[in-house]
């Protein structure tokens, strides 16, 4: 909480009611009846008690008519965080997860992907992808064709993400899905530049080598030395699948590991995220921790893929920054909350097969879906937490919305630290879009969608 005192720019908002986020000491804070507030440029200017609101009104100058108070069941929680999601597959989501990794890009996802070459069809996916998933903040892998739409989307419906262009050029199963190196460099220096160049605030560019099996080592060193000299993101797949694993160390077998293909293009930083990494070793997670970069778990599409069961606890024994992703259309949700639940089902599945395994609380899966995610992309600076000097991505949450999911009963959800509590775990367990009364992003609201949008 920060002190009456300290004053810097003036707030534009002020919300009342509790508020739910996790720290690096703590999965869970519940700060019960408190204060926030929201200054012009979208970020937290204070967290305070209620009782202090006199000290706090004069500090800041607002009004107590300004405050926006919470319902008595409601609750503002971090924005969920999206780590790794395929928005060109959003079209076939739900559907053709009846064969493992390989075979399945191969019949469904090179083919359905190569479609995008029509505008059209491209934009009409996007907008879709774009505002179904405004419950959180996404983080989109595009691919080969007009993934430039996929930004302009992003940033008119007030959207955070970082969009990265597909690159793969080998492909023997979709001949045609497949571009040269030198064409794949190209095409990512005009999309990192045209990027760069709009300035948008909340969409950047993501560098996004496909995964080593479609990429020769002269294209991964393009890619490394594109994201190196830019100082940008990059994102791609690794030890997904066993059969990908034994691949990739007949491909590259000058290379000690998968994770050492990576590394030793530049692809491995504090600003990677590999989607996946079921079948690490160890040595591997102490290149990822050496690198600071992360992983982003992703256990619907690692079970509806028959891929692996990430050992999420044996990451965070690793020190590895990990986060939570749909993965769609290899995870068959593209909700958050699918994700949330996964993981522990996940976390539990393991538990069955090793009795000394130790699961994940609900909150520990609480705080990877929310401050997990900023962390593990490099974010966490400016969100995954309410603290002073972040963006304002929140989630407004009412567990009693009428004709909503499920039932909660007021005089259980009221009152006491212990009690409100109570109010999350439903919501992460059986709630969905109904239950999101609002979302904020840095500091604007874009659920419910404005009209003029
Ligand atoms: N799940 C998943 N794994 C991949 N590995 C390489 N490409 C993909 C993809 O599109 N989805
Ligand atoms: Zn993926």
């Amino acid at each position: 909480m920060t002190s009456c005192a300290e004053r810097s720019a003036p707030v534009a908002r002020v919300f009342r009611g509790t508020f739910m986020h996790s720290s690096g000491s703590a999965p869970l804070h519940i700060l019960e009846d408190a204060l926030l507030g929201v200054n012009e440029q979208g970020k937290i200017s204070f967290v305070g008690a209620a009782h202090e609101v006199d000290c706090l009104s004069k500090t800041w100058g607002f009004s107590s008519s300004q405050i926006k108070e919470l319902g008595p069941q409601e609750f503002f929680m971090p924005g969920l965080i999206d780590t790794h999601i395929h928005a060109s597959q959003y079209s076939y989501t739900g559907t053709a997860l009846d064969m493992p990794l390989l075979q399945w890009l191969n019949t469904y996802t090179f083919p359905t992907e190569a479609n995008y070459k029509d505008l059209n069809f491209s934009k009409d996916v996007y907008t879709k992808v774009v505002v179904s998933w405004c419950e959180k903040f996404c983080f989109l892998a595009s691919r080969l064709h007009n993934f430039c739409s996929l930004f302009f989307f992003s940033d008119k419906f007030g959207q955070r993400a970082l969009v990265g262009k597909v690159c793969m050029d080998v492909n023997k199963a979709v001949k045609h899905y497949k571009e040269t190196p030198e064409q794949s460099k190209k095409e990512t220096n005009r999309f990192v530049h045209e990027l760069l160049r709009r300035n948008y605030p909340l969409v950047m560019p993501i560098v996004t080598p496909r995964f080593a099996v479609s990429c020769s080592p002269q294209l991964l060193s393009h890619l490394g030395d594109i994201a190196k000299n830019n100082n940008l993101h990059i994102q791609s797949h690794i030890s997904e699948n066993k059969e990908e694993v034994n691949l990739v160390k007949e491909l590259f077998p000058s290379c000690q590991s998968y994770t050492e293909v990576y590394r030793k293009h530049n692809l491995l930083t504090d600003k990677t995220v590999m989607a996946h990494g079921c079948h690490l070793t160890d040595s591997e997670l102490k290149l990822f921790r050496d690198a600071g970069a992360a992983i982003s778990h992703c256990p619907n599409s690692n079970i509806s893929l028959c891929s692996g069961m990430l050992d999420v606890r044996r990451v965070l024994k690793s020190k590895v920054k990990l986060g939570l992703g749909t993965d769609v259309a290899g995870g068959y949700s593209p909700s958050m909350l699918d994700a949330i639940r996964r993981a522990l089902d996940t976390s539990k599945a393991l538990k069955i097969k090793d009795p000394q395994h130790e699961t994940l609380s609900f909150e520990e899966v609480f705080r990877l879906a929310t401050l997990g995610g900023s962390q593990a992309l490099c974010l966490e600076k400016k969100t995954g937490s309410f603290e002073v000097g972040k963006d304002f991505d929140a989630l407004l949450i009412n567990p009693l919305v009428q004709d909503g999911p499920f039932d909660v009963f007021p005089d259980d959800i009221v009152g006491t630290v212990i009690k409100a509590e109570h109010a999350l775990h439903p919501f992460d367990s059986a709630g969905d879009d109904r239950n999101i009364r609002e979302v904020y992003i840095s500091g604007k609201r874009v659920v419910p969608f404005q009209k003029s949008l």
